[in-house]
């Protein structure tokens, strides 16, 4: 089995005429967790919304280059974005349960794509697997929306892995968190990578130094176009950073 889960080769967006990534190269190892970073704008999340063609839900967006996951390139207009997001799952930086129990958060998804097993047994264990169990146990049927911002997103994410997904993708999963509630979420990725392939955007350096074990660097160029600056294991790019704008951006010269 080959150690990476998806490659981006030469991957371009487009928001209308304006050319908001360019020619980004970058790989998501088999069960690691990468993190994308950089200041703002820099296109961390149109990146990681190409990867389950999340983008394309947006009007005037186009997306050019090679997605490549399962040895086949799934940015083509032949390959079902429906499938690929069951694969790819997304937690988003705002926790989106939807209006429904904390029980049937869980099933919505599982039985939309034809999940037939028996279904309080897949409400225990992705809720086990998400860290939520213990708190959620006593009320499974209680409103999703009664839960405290931290327990919603741990919820996001057993929804998400509740499909069985090989991948996820997680957008600032952390940012609208207490330090508590963070931590938590911080706990709850490093057990997921044992089973899952993780992209992490996040603004936080020391979370993706914490969370990640591979880091990609991003910036604008004077196009105002992101583009990928440098990308390595965790530890060498904030320890022994190659380029010379990571290492200022690292070293909060600017961002
Ligand atoms: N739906 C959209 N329509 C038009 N332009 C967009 C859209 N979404 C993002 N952009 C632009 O694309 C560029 C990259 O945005 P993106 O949100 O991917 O950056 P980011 O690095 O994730 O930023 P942040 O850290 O602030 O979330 C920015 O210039 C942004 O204004």
């Amino acid at each position: 089995m080959s150690d990476i889960a998806v490659e981006l080769k030469n991957l371009n967006v487009f928001y209308g005429d304006f050319h908001a990534v360019d020619s980004v190269n970058l790989s998501l190892k088999n069960k690691k967790v990468t993190a994308l970073i950089g200041p703002s704008g820099c296109g961390k999340s149109t990146v990681l919304r190409s990867i389950n063609r999340m983008n394309e839900l947006i009007s005037e967006t186009k997306v050019t280059g090679e997605i490549i996951y399962g040895g086949i390139n799934i940015n083509r207009s032949n390959v079902d974005p429906v499938e690929i997001r069951k694969r790819i799952g997304m937690v988003f930086q705002k926790p989106n349960p939807f209006p429904k129990s904390i029980y049937d958060n869980i099933t919505w998804g599982a039985k939309i794509h034809g999940h037939k097993d028996d279904l309080d047994e897949l409400v225990e264990r992705t809720l086990k697997q998400a860290a939520l169990w213990d708190e959620v146990k006593d009320k499974l049927k209680q409103s999703a929306l009664r839960l405290s911002g931290g327990q919603q997103q741990r919820l996001c994410i057993a929804r998400t892995i509740a499909v069985k997904p090989d991948v996820i993708l997680m957008d600032e999963p952390a940012s609208a968190l207490d330090p508590i509630a963070t931590g938590k979420i911080e706990e709850l990725i490093a057990e997921l990578k044992h089973d899952y392939t993780i992209a992490i955007v996040t603004h936080n350096m020391q979370q993706a130094s914490r969370v990640s074990d591979y880091t990609s660097f991003f910036l604008v160029n004077d196009e105002r176009r992101g583009h990928l600056v440098e990308y390595g294991k965790t530890d060498d790019l904030f320890f022994n950073p190659k380029d010379k704008r990571t290492e200022d951006y690292i070293s909060g010269k600017f961002g």
